[in-house]
């Protein structure tokens, strides 16, 4: 069974050369991407791109219960989710890792659930990520020289487009990074007792500062800072414990009504 699942975002394909590739049909259709099975200092691991092999779903058409669904089939406990982040503060500086540890959800329509009914599910998402991967992470981050920052709220856009300045300068007073895709993927996985730790890159800053965002700019800087997110997925996947000390699945214990 592989135990660890990637999901790879804007500018990150291919994180290890696969062993294998899996078609997974799931009741929500089918994921991004066949799943790429490969290894990770050892470590089995299962691989998404979140935007599909040649990036052709946008942030509001990615089929995240799919992708999320794919990998619970395949045994997946621990979901790791890669983004590409704009920044809503001056520290938040591009080329920065950020360990994520709040979201607030601005998208607007997205299938945020498995249970819409009959059986109908409420989720805690007060503390939405797993502390012992966000742990692991951040530790190896410090320890790897990277610049990296052990929290930060992602406020998540439904996009495709990029803020107003009057929303990005909204936005900076209650989160430090903004994305277009950790919601619903975080919610999801936590529906089916998996836990999720995101790692964002900083690619830019948000047009709070003066220059407007664009996409080239984004991917260009995810390009250049790939080998970050590459070398930390070789240093800490390893250092994943393979039985779970969290408590990310005691949510189903209470969330069914
Ligand atoms: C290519 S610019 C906007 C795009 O980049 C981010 O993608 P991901 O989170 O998958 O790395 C952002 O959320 C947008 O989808
Ligand atoms: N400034 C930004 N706004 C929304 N999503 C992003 N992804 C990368 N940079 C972004």
């Amino acid at each position: 069974m592989v135990k660890i699942g990637i999901i790879g975002g804007s500018g990150v394909y291919g994180v290890f050369e696969p062993r294998k590739t899996v078609k997974v049909h799931t009741p929500y259709g089918r994921p991004s991407a066949p799943v790429e099975i490969g290894e990770i200092g050892g470590v089995e691991v299962a691989f998404i791109p979140r935007h599909g092999k040649n990036h052709e779903f946008p942030p509001h058409e990615v089929p995240y219960r799919a992708n999320i669904w794919a990998l619970k089939e395949l045994g997946v406990e621990r979901v790791i989710g890669i983004t590409a982040v704009g920044s809503l503060r001056e520290e938040y500086k591009p080329g920065d890792i950020v360990i994520t540890d709040q979201f607030i959800d601005f998208t607007k329509k997205r299938d945020y659930t498995f249970y819409n009914g009959p059986r109908v599910a409420h989720v805690s998402m007060a503390d939405p990520f797993c502390p012992e991967m966000r742990k692991i992470f951040y530790e190896t981050a410090k320890e790897l020289g990277f610049p990296v920052h052990e929290k930060g709220t992602y406020v998540c856009i439904e996009g495709p487009r990029f803020s107003t300045r009057a929303e990005s300068f909204m936005f900076r007073q209650f989160a430090h990074i903004i994305g277009m895709t950790l919601v619903p993927e975080v919610n999801l996985a936590r529906e089916l007792g998996m836990c999720y730790a995101n790692i964002a890159t900083v690619t830019d800053y948000d047009v709070w500062a003066e220059k407007p965002v664009d996409a080239q700019e984004v991917l260009k800087v995810m390009a250049e800072n790939n080998y970050k997110v590459q070398e930390l997925l070789k240093r800490a996947v390893p250092r994943i414990p393979e039985e779970r000390h969290c408590g990310c699945a005691d949510v189903l214990k209470s969330m069914f009504v």
